[in-house]
């Protein structure tokens, strides 16, 4: 047991009736989800329906003062509402990670990637330079970057948009924290680029029992990738199921219309 007495049976991350507002209009409306240990959980739904704004809500990372916020989120059983300063310091980076659509907003351009990632590392653990950099390597390596050693010594704006796209993902899992919570993070890549990260997540789970909240547009990159489907429209969650029944046997009409516009983008 750890010292926020957490039973592995509870859920890692719960969010109770959750309404999020920034103007008058709610655009998260009682939105009630759990995360369960070592699970991959897909939010799927179309652009403006509030995924963005859960994720960023979970890690703390929306301007509280000009937002309306209700209701409460957990993580290992802990309200986030009470943490304080060094504790979120704690809580980002060591349990729950975020991987951003656009990498931009995670890497210092005027600093060279192997001293922001070695320096990310050591925040987080007590260990030498060299076995940072150790680490830094070979978590670049496994994003398919197949010469670590150049990326490490070079500025950001030297690098590619998807090798950027990249080292942020090395970065935010090279700790292997309890929660991945990625917001788009493959779609800048190309697809076999893609297939590699996605795999690259999944073994994470296998090895190190990360849970994935992963955020996407597409209903098929979900069904491929998570255990569990949660589809929102305009700020509620209208469905939720296994990926498998979501997708083979839909409830909802939304969900259906999401399923079929799949075949539709492939024939266009
Ligand atoms: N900082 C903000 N100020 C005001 N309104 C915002 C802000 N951020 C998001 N919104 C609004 O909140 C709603 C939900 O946006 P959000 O980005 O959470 O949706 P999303 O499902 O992630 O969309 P996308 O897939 O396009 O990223 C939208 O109507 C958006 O215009």
């Amino acid at each position: 047991m750890n010292e926020w007495n957490f039973s592995k049976e509870e859920a890692l991350l719960e969010t109770e009736d959750l309404t999020i507002a920034y103007g008058n209009e709610p655009v998260l409306k009682g939105i009630n989800m759990k995360v369960y240990p070592n699970e991959i959980v897909g939010i799927v739904g179309e652009s403006g329906s509030g995924k963005s704004t859960l994720a960023r809500a979970i890690m703390n990372l929306l301007p509280r003062g000009a937002i309306k916020f209700s209701g409460e989120i957990y993580f290992e059983g802990r309200k986030l509402s009470q943490l304080k300063k060094k504790e979120w310091q704690r809580l980002r980076g060591n349990e729950i990670a975020m991987i951003f659509q656009n990498p931009s907003g995670y890497l210092n351009p005027i600093r060279r990637v192997g001293s922001q990632f070695i320096e990310s590392i050591r925040a987080h653990q007590k260990i030498t330079a060299a076995d940072a950099e150790e680490i830094a390597k070979k978590t670049l390596i496994k994003m398919n970057l197949k010469d670590p050693h150049r990326v490490m010594k070079s500025y950001p704006f030297q690098l590619s948009g998807g090798m950027n796209q990249r080292v942020a993902i090395a970065m935010a899992t090279a700790m292997a924290p309890q929660l991945v919570i990625a917001d788009e993070p493959t779609s800048a890549l190309d697809v076999i680029t893609q297939r590699i990260i996605i795999d690259e997540m999944k073994n994470l789970r296998d090895k190190e029992n990360t849970s994935i909240l992963m955020i996407t547009h597409h209903i098929a990159c979900a069904a491929s990738f998570a255990d569990r489907i949660i589809v929102m429209k305009s700020g509620r969650i209208v469905e939720e199921g296994t990926a498998e029944i979501v997708t083979k046997n839909p409830l909802n009409s939304y969900t259906r219309s999401l399923l079929e516009s799949i075949p539709r983008m492939r024939k266009g």
